[in-house]
């Protein structure tokens, strides 16, 4: 087993979030929240129902306005709406894959890349390497709205992928898959920092999934930041066992990249 490649700090290439502090009504849903993502890294979001992750998700991809500010490869985009930020490469999947259901499988994703500008040839040649990375080129003909469930998240993907973020948030990519889809999903994950560069952050409650995956994990409770480490420091952290995992979570999870 190999040590988790610590996380590159310093540079201007990042996502740095400083503060980020989201209220919905005299409650405060996320609180003094700091947070970073390099290239090429797998973060995991990990924390209890309602500790607040999808809120910081949302504020990094702007659907929620926050205190704090947010820095992407040293471009202020504090405050910038989600279309802008997306064209600034920072992407997300939701946790509803939204499809369209009578298209291929391939038109799924070409109609990504031709909404961004992509003209038609450029938009093959990237659509075919995204089929080709997601495993989805056998698919490539189907119509979306016959794929398998967990065939169907890898589509909402692709869909992102193809727009070649810099940073793509995932919001529970293994909802609803059994364990074998989960452990195929476990390789397209860590495939695609390594052959596209992107950082990834990950909310996920599978967490036989997400030690195994993550480089580093951030957990967050009661809208604070209770730990960021390797996996195997987090899953050995008195204070997280206490707030989230119940129990240590087998030191054989952790991440062995
Ligand atoms: N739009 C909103 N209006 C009011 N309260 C909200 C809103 N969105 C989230 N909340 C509240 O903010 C808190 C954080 O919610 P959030 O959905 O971010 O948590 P989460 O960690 O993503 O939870 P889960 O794991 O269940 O998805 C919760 O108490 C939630 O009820």
């Amino acid at each position: 087993m190999t040590e988790p490649r610590s996380a590159p700090t310093g540079g201007a290439t990042a996502l740095r979030a400083t503060g980020l502090t989201v209220d919905f009504r005299g409650l405060r849903a996320i609180d003094q929240v700091d947070l970073e993502l390099h290239p090429s890294e797998i973060l995991g979001l990990i924390g209890p129902n309602g500790a607040g992750k999808s809120t910081l998700v949302n504020v990094l991809t702007g659907f929620q306005a926050s205190a704090g500010t947010l820095v992407v490869d040293g471009t202020d985009v504090t405050g910038w709406s989600p279309r802008k930020i997306a064209r600034h490469g920072v992407r997300r999947t939701f946790q509803n894959v939204r499809l369209f259901e009578e298209m291929s499988v391939y038109e799924n994703i070409e109609v990504v890349a031709l909404g961004l500008g992509v003209k038609m040839r450029a938009a093959r040649s990237a659509v075919g390497e995204i089929l080709d990375l997601t495993g989805l080129a056998e698919w490539a003909d189907r119509p979306s709205g016959s794929l398998p469930y967990g065939l169907e998240r890898r589509l909402g993907i692709a869909r992102m992928l193809v727009a070649a973020p810099r940073y793509l948030m995932l919001d529970e990519p293994a909802a609803g898959l059994n364990e074998q889809e989960s452990d195929e999903l476990l390789e397209l994950l860590r495939a695609i920092p390594e052959r596209l560069g992107c950082g990834l952050l990950v909310i996920e409650h599978d967490m036989r999934l997400i030690m195994r995956l993550c480089h580093r994990l951030q957990v967050i409770d009661h809208g604070r930041v209770l730990a960021v480490g390797t996996p195997a420091a987090v899953a050995a952290d008195p204070a997280v066992i206490e707030a989230y995992l119940g129990s240590p979570v087998g030191a054989g999870d952790a991440a062995d990249h």
